[in-house]
């Protein structure tokens, strides 16, 4: 059976016209006028777009002590009722565990995803066993490798286990991304903070300044520049770790910035909330910013100095955030958004002025497809790339509130925000994934998307090291003093 969507208007992030798009298959098989398809989308006063790409997910995480609420199921359903037709998520071994195994515990978990997925490693601990796998999960479609900086004594790993981690990647032909924030800072403002009495979720906000994410941002960048490997930096918070980025940028650094959509919309005067419950739903890793912040990251994303923008969905229950009653470290970090991600980008950037349609595309998806080297298969409207694609109305509005969202969590951090700009219609290659307000695609229609190592930007990064490397200086031989 083909599809045709009619009289809508493509955005591409480049472009923006009146086309027909005919599917076929599951991909997109011409885009034109005039196209005659089995069945017909009315598209009228509607935007065609690619489906969102989300390139930062945590979907049943074990961590601090819990799950993560969303597992790929309604994680990938909040996907598509958002406009997101892919989710990157992290497979994450623990201390010592084979990264072949925890690949295979994270593609278990995906059976029942409604969308497609790729994974990113985590690299949380440094051995031979690590190096060798590594090979063998790039050969597997999984080219990115995620290091954290922070989160002492679980996932944090140090300095010289960063060089080497990214000098592997570098030879892989990989990607490396980290968390940047200095994880030691952290752990002695925490212990300084909770010996001081504070002991809310204003803790967690106190003992991560911009301070330690800039630096961290800045070590990660010089250690991946040394190692010759692309870098890319997720959930960008603040302007110290920007303007890192911003400079690596300016003098020819291949690194990416991703902020997140919590961090350009809401602010650090959610942790003084009289009520705990509140400010803790909103504690995350790097923690909501101030205003000057949000403006730097917005900034960004019209500059092109910031790449992809991300959720890090990572959502707990009330219930589970409680476990930090008395003691901050230990209120689960992470907030859900993969269902508002896009109405909200759409709202506070294009709404606003601060983007064009073509940059919050850009934002929103063809950056991730680009920089995770899965572009034009996802990411385009254009001929042979997978119909991954949201039809999108500019006019339609609803507010946001946990009460009528996917996810399983019991709040939502946008709560009653409303967002103007919504999908009307998510195509997953090619399928009616969402449409009227309800997840039409089957449990397990989603698929995994292997990627390849050795972009282009790797090629030119490798090239330019062969030529710049160190090299011995070749000396006339001198004659032997004969002393
Ligand atoms: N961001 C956060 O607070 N939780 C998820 C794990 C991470 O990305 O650091
Ligand atoms: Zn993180
Ligand atoms: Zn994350």
């Amino acid at each position: 059976m083909t599809t045709v969507i009619k009289d809508g208007t493509i955005v591409t992030h480049e472009l923006t016209y009146t086309a027909d798009v005919l599917i076929e298959n599951g991909v997109i098989a011409a885009i034109g006028a005039g196209l005659q398809g089995d069945q017909v989308i009315d598209a009228a006063g509607c935007l065609i777009m690619p489906g969102g790409i989300d390139p930062h997910t945590h979907l049943e995480m074990p961590f601090m002590g819990t799950f993560s609420i969303d597992d790929f199921e309604s994680g990938t359903r909040a996907a598509l009722a958002g406009g997101t037709t892919m989710v990157v998520d992290f497979a994450l071994p623990a201390p010592g565990q084979s990264l072949l195994d925890a690949l295979a515990l994270w593609s278990n978990k995906t059976a029942r995803a409604h969308c497609d997925y790729s994974f990113h490693m985590a690299i949380t601990w440094w051995g031979q066993q690590v190096f060798d796998e590594m090979a063998e999960i790039t050969a597997r479609g999984i080219t990115s490798f995620k290091h954290f900086m922070a989160y002492k004594g679980s996932l944090m790993v140090n300095d010289d286990e960063l060089f080497a981690s990214f000098r592997r990647i570098a030879d892989l032909g990989g990607l490396a991304m980290v968390h940047a924030e200095n994880g030691d800072i952290v752990a002695e403002m925490s212990a300084k903070l909770l010996a001081d009495g504070v002991t809310g979720p204003e803790g967690h906000a106190f003992s991560r300044p911009t301070q330690v994410e800039g630096e961290a941002t800045n070590r990660a960048i010089m250690i991946a520049d040394m190692a010759g490997v692309p870098l890319y930096v997720v959930h960008t918070s603040c302007e110290e770790s920007h303007e890192a980025i911003r400079r690596a940028r300016q003098s020819g650094k291949r690194v990416w910035g991703e902020p997140l959509i919590q961090h350009l919309v809401l602010d650090d005067s959610e942790y003084l909330h009289p009520d705990w419950d509140h400010a803790a739903r909103r504690v995350m890793s790097p923690p909501f910013r101030g205003k000057q912040h949000q403006d730097s990251l917005w900034a960004g994303l019209a500059a092109g100095s910031l790449s992809c923008v991300a959720t890090d969905h990572c959502a707990f229950s009330t219930a589970q955030k409680r476990f930090g009653l008395g003691d901050f470290t230990k209120i689960p970090n992470g907030t859900g958004g993969l269902e508002d991600r896009m109405p909200l980008l759409w709202t506070y950037g294009v709404g606003t002025g601060r983007l064009t349609p073509s940059e919050f595309v850009a934002a929103t998806s063809t950056n991730a497809a680009k920089v995770l080297n899965c572009y034009p298969q996802k990411g385009a409207v254009a001929v042979g790339s997978d119909a991954d694609l949201v039809i999108w109305d500019p006019k339609a509005t609803k507010v946001i509130t946990a009460s009528a969202q996917q996810s399983a969590s019991d709040f939502n951090v946008f709560e009653g925000i409303t967002v103007t700009g919504l999908p009307r219609m998510t195509l997953s290659r090619g399928v009616i994934a969402y449409a009227e307000g309800k997840v039409l695609a089957a449990e397990s229609h989603g698929a995994f998307v292997p990627r390849k190592a050795n972009p282009d930007v790797n090629r030119a990064l490798s090239a330019w090291k062969a030529v710049s490397n160190p090299r011995a200086v070749l000396r006339a031989e001198l004659p032997a003093t004969g002393v």
